[in-house]
């Protein structure tokens, strides 16, 4: 689980970029193609804005990039809260990514009809292989959830790779999910967590006592495949020494 630690967010941030850039490299020079899962929150904003900056955008071959979203709000895609809004403002538009490249979830439907049309879209565009994203962009909320995996809620306990749709009270609201096994399917996800309010969860994720019920994004673990934590200094503050060397 290795650890990319900065004095900074925004050298958190370029050092996530180049991250991505690479991982992107990577994917299209074996496949062809690079199928990262976006997440939402207010965190990766400034990430997306990077990629689609003068600095990085040439960096990469965008007309091969397949974008998903790890999670969304069940809100229409013009709600302030929209994940898909948050990203196509940030990156897509400013990139001009084609729609036929963004699978957004149909937030009109009902919040099961929406999950099983994601899940459908997504084995579709791996078909006949397993679900296999090359790059799962995570957050970390300040109670140490990630994607919409929120803490005592029955999605935490799926068994399946695909998207579920799941009442979390603590929001208020529904919210449309990768389940735990789809995010641990991935070549790569990466963590982006910054700010001293993050520091608490960062702790108990990753040397916390194994509760997953209290701490999901601790149900994280690639089976074949990279997890690497971009954090500032803030963030990984409550690290014991032992924990913040790379694993
Ligand atoms: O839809 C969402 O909100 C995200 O997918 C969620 O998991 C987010 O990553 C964390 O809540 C952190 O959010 P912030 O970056 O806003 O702190």
């Amino acid at each position: 689980m290795p650890l990319h630690i900065h004095p900074t967010t925004e050298s958190t941030l370029r050092d996530l970029a180049e991250y991505f850039v690479a991982k992107a490299h990577e994917a299209i020079a074996a496949r062809g193609r690079f199928a990262v899962a976006l997440s939402g929150g207010s965190s990766p904003k400034k990430l997306y804005e990077l990629l689609a900056s003068p600095a990085y955008r040439a960096q990469v071959d965008w007309p091969n990039v397949y974008f998903f979203f790890g999670d969304e709000r069940n809100v229409p895609r013009t709600d302030p809260q929209s994940n898909y809004l948050m990203a196509k403002t940030a990156l897509l538009a400013p990139l001009g990514v084609a729609d036929a490249h963004v699978f957004a979830f149909e937030t009109d439907l009902s919040p099961a009809e929406a999950a099983a049309a994601y899940s459908k879209e997504i084995n579709d565009f791996f078909s006949p292989k397993p679900a296999r994203f090359d790059l799962v962009l995570l957050g970390l909320g300040d109670n140490s959830h990630t994607a919409s995996l929120f803490p005592h809620t029955e999605v935490l306990h799926a068994t399946t790779a695909d998207v579920q749709a799941v009442f979390v009270p603590e929001v208020d609201m529904y919210r449309l999910t990768f389940t735990a096994p789809l995010i641990n399917q991935a070549r790569a996800v990466a963590f982006l967590v910054f700010g001293a309010d993050k520091a608490a969860a960062v702790r108990r994720v990753r040397q916390g006592t194994r509760n997953a019920e209290e701490f999901p994004a601790q149900l994280i673990a690639p089976s074949a495949g990279e997890r690497q934590w971009f954090l500032d200094e803030a963030a990984a503050a409550e690290l014991s020494n032992s924990a913040a060397q790379p694993d």
